[in-house]
């Protein structure tokens, strides 16, 4: 068996489509949703994330505001840049482009960011309303993966769901996601201290790999006819890898690749919360 692919471009296209209209909707009634990127330093990577952003937002007729710091700029320094995008009108969300250098603490930064306006959905007010299933702003790459799977009709009620890593922008937002009612799957979320992680993944109907250590799922780990998304990123002399080795396309019943997959849904869900935020606070407004 050769796994279908989970096609998060051709997903986050068809996200774009409906964005592009709402945003049109929002435009028409004076209010112009506008998504700030903050980036601090000069990683390539980073960079080429944020042009990424800068270059949807583009696309479904977003604004885009830029603030480029130097790798060197204080806490006091970013946090002013913070608290006058929480005060200019013309940015309805932004996020803060993580790693920041490490002198800076991040912590207190995503702390800085008004609530209304977290578009990572990573501020600890967002993360709370999560755990206590009030609406906000969800983690991008989680909501993007439920998308991805929900676009696919891949069941999710009642399925059993390993997630392999428990970082705060993945796994542990995605264990509470999988776990709401609406969703009500059966998450086993495993980490550096799971005792037998091929048993774990081997029980499960849905894996997602978001450790960041190339090749870790391999084909012998996954049961037949699994569903199994590619988180990971690393980057070798060679190129980009994946979490989920290559072999395990010939026995995944659905297998989302990196690239191709997961990632394209994280910016497509990065701009739903800019949308959705913008609609929130007209909805306030009447
Ligand atoms: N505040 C903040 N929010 C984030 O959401 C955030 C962040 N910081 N820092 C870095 C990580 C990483 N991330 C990715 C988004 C898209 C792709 C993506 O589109 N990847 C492509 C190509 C991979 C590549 O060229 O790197 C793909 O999978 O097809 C990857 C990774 C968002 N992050
Ligand atoms: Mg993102």
């Amino acid at each position: 068996m050769t796994a279908t692919i989970l096609d998060g471009k051709a997903t986050r296209d068809a996200i774009f489509d409906d964005l592009r209209v709402r945003v049109a909707a929002l435009t028409a009634k004076g209010v112009t949703p506008g998504l700030a990127t903050v980036l601090v330093g000069d990683d390539p990577g980073s960079h080429a994330y944020v042009r990424g952003k800068h270059a949807d937002c583009a696309k479904v007729g977003i604004t885009s505001i830029r603030r480029d710091l130097p790798a060197d700029i204080s806490q006091a320094d970013l946090e002013a840049v913070l608290d006058d995008l929480n005060a200019d009108p013309a940015c309805t969300g932004y996020i803060v482009q993580l790693p920041v250098p490490k002198h800076l603490d991040t912590g207190a930064l995503l702390e800085r960011i008004a609530p209304a306006k977290d578009a990572d959905g990573l501020h600890p007010v967002s993360l709370g309303k999560l755990v206590l299933g009030e609406p906000g702003p969800l983690p991008c790459t989680p909501s993007g993966i439920v998308a991805l799977l929900r676009r696919y009709e891949v069941p999710i009620a009642g399925a059993q769901v390993c997630v392999v890593g428990r970082g705060v922008t993945v796994g542990r937002p995605l264990g509470l996601l999988l776990t709401r009612r609406s969703e009500n799957a059966t998450v086993t979320l495993c980490h550096t201290g799971t005792k037998d992680l091929a048993a774990e993944v081997r029980r499960a109907d849905i894996v997602v790999a978001a450790a960041g250590v190339a090749g870790l799922i391999t084909a012998d780990m996954v049961k037949p006819g699994a569903a199994v998304l590619d988180v990971g990123i690393t980057r070798t002399d060679e190129g980009l890898r994946g979490d989920v080795h290559p072999d395990v396309r010939e026995v995944a019943g659905f297998l989302a690749p990196m690239p191709g997959g997961v990632g394209p849904m994280t910016r497509a869900m990065l701009l739903a919360n800019v949308v959705e935020a913008a609609e929130r606070s007209l909805a306030a407004q009447s």
